[in-house]
């Protein structure tokens, strides 16, 4: 075995990106290339590994630099991925300049890299003026820039570049790869491009292609990476709403506003992609998804065993009842993907759909309601985790979410045209399967937080998707519905 990946095989189960938790990986070398770099010492290669352990297998993209010499600052220290049996020391490559700047370099200058297995291609989309100008008119980015890796709870690793001379750019390395273009770069570049306020300008990608034996033409092609317009100082909704919650700051109106901006960007997507009219195929594969996930939670979450025949109940009434047509959407949308930004409003965030789900399912087009429902979990997922950190707040952070629940449906409504109430099975069903995915994905990642999705799957079977909104009076069995949504 290449002892590249030897080493990554040891220190990946410790990054927050690689999704096999609880298994150690079998990785295989699938393919590898190499990028330019002016740094001597240094070679900048970035493998694609298999990890046969995982069900089913996962295709991870690993950059790495390789040095003859040990590098002894403590930042470099803290990303030694470990020795080469040959000789050398391997680092983790968006944590090292040489790596970053062949990176930037790849996309701006449109370079193409290639080698055994593996083909890259960088593509520069422009900056805002090369659309006309836009929010944030900024030049072509350098070939090189300081660069520093985003901290916090991502799918994916994110580096952020402060040129000197030109406007951040933030580029996110896809860390699990997909054959098929990303939704991610295809539908923030499209909205982006029709002038849509409401995503960052796009900066450019990679694109590759590598060897995968379940391929009709043995090679398959996808995103590697996407370069957008970084947004800075500002806080992601999930940080800002936090903070709202617990000190009991009214989120109404930027909730609303946000509402407002998720139906304008579904109104987008609906023109710039195809649609699909909701046929009986269509209805049983989007409700045999919510089935299939329901069986893996309560085979990762046996206390949902309990809950599993009432959950089913609320999907059959939902596939029995009232579908719209389907259109492209976020797929993935939660608080932590949005950000207020002052002088422009809200913008959306990586449309890469819930990285749990099999890539050619979120290519295809989907529910609105699914985001919509996305974001209603978020709002109480702020309650949930507010409660485990303040107890004392925990019933003033419920009526919180409530209110901000049901202001961001106003806005959605206001904005969409859309009368939710026809919908409402469908959003009902929709929310509880987000709930169900938490489940899964709290199991696997976040062990101790797992009781948020688990309490609001018990109150969402007793009372449908939006409670009373708090100075409502309260009926024994809520309606599952609000004035605004008639
Ligand atoms: N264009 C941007 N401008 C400012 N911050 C951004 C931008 N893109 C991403 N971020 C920050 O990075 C975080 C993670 O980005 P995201 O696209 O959700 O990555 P992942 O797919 O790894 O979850 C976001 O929550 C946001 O805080
Ligand atoms: O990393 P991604 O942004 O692609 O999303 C994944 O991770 C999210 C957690 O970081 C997860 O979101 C869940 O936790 C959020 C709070 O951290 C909460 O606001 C969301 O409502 C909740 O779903 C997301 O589901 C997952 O796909």
């Amino acid at each position: 075995m290449d002892s590249a990946v030897a080493a990554i095989a040891e220190w990946m189960p410790r990054q927050r990106w690689f999704g096999g938790k609880g298994h150690a990986p079998a990785l295989r070398l699938i393919g590898a290339f190499d990028l330019p770099t002016a740094e001597e010492d240094a070679r900048v290669r970035t493998l694609l590994v298999m990890d046969d352990a995982a069900e089913p297998p996962i295709l991870y993209q690993v950059p790495v630099v390789e040095r003859a010499v040990r590098q002894h600052s403590p930042a470099a220290s803290d990303h030694l991925i470990g020795r080469l049996s040959e000789g050398g020391f391997l680092y983790d490559g968006p944590h090292d300049r040489a790596y970053t700047d062949a990176l930037l370099d790849l996309i701006v200058g449109e370079g193409r890299a290639a080698s055994a297995g593996a083909v890259a291609s960088g593509r520069y989309s422009g900056g805002e003026e090369d659309r006309g100008g836009g929010a944030a008119a900024s030049a072509r980015p350098p070939l090189s820039a300081p660069a520093t890796v985003l901290g916090g709870e991502q799918s994916n690793t994110s580096i952020i570049y402060r040129p000197a001379e030109s406007a951040p750019v933030i580029c996110k390395v896809f860390r699990q790869l997909h054959h098929g273009d990303n939704p991610d770069v295809t539908l923030q570049t499209a909205l982006a491009a029709s002038g849509s306020p409401h995503v960052p300008a796009s900066v450019g990608d990679v694109h590759g292609e590598w060897d995968d034996v379940g391929q009709p033409t043995g090679r398959a092609r996808g995103h590697l990476a996407f370069a957008q317009e970084f947004l800075p100082g500002v806080e992601d909704a999930w940080r800002v709403a936090l903070t709202a919650a617990a000190t009991d700051s009214a989120f109404t109106d930027e909730a609303r506003a946000l509402g407002a901006a998720v139906a304008e960007v579904h109104l987008s997507l609906r023109e710039l992609f195809p649609r699909e009219q909701p046929s009986e195929e269509l209805v049983d594969r989007i409700t045999a998804a919510w089935s299939r996930r329901l069986g893996i939670a309560v085979a990762e979450v046996p206390e949902l065993g309990a809950q599993r025949a009432a959950i089913e109940a609320v999907y059959a009434r939902a596939q029995a009842g009232a579908w719209p047509e389907l259109q492209r959407i976020h797929g993935d949308l939660h608080l932590g993907q949005v950000l207020l930004v002052p002088g422009r409003g809200w913008v959306l965030l990586d449309f890469e759909g819930e990285p749990l789900r099999p890539m050619h399912e979120r290519c295809r087009p989907d529910l609105p309601a699914r985001d919509v429902a996305g974001m209603l979990r978020s709002f109480d997922y702020v309650a949930g985790s507010t409660a485990i950190a303040l107890p004392e707040r925990a019933e003033a952070a419920v009526a919180w979410a409530d209110a901000a629940r049901h202001a961001f449906i106003d806005g959605y409504v206001a904005a969409s045209g859309l009368d939710l109430s026809a919908y409402r099975d469908l959003l009902a069903a929709f929310e509880l399967d987000k709930a169900v995915y938490e489940a899964i994905y709290e199991a696997r990642n976040r062990p101790t937080w797992a009781a948020i999705p688990l309490h609001a799957i018990m109150s969402l079977l007793e009372s449908g998707p939006l409670r009373a909104s708090p100075d409502a009076s309260a009926p024994d069995r809520p309606e599952p519905s609000t004035p605004s949504m008639a």
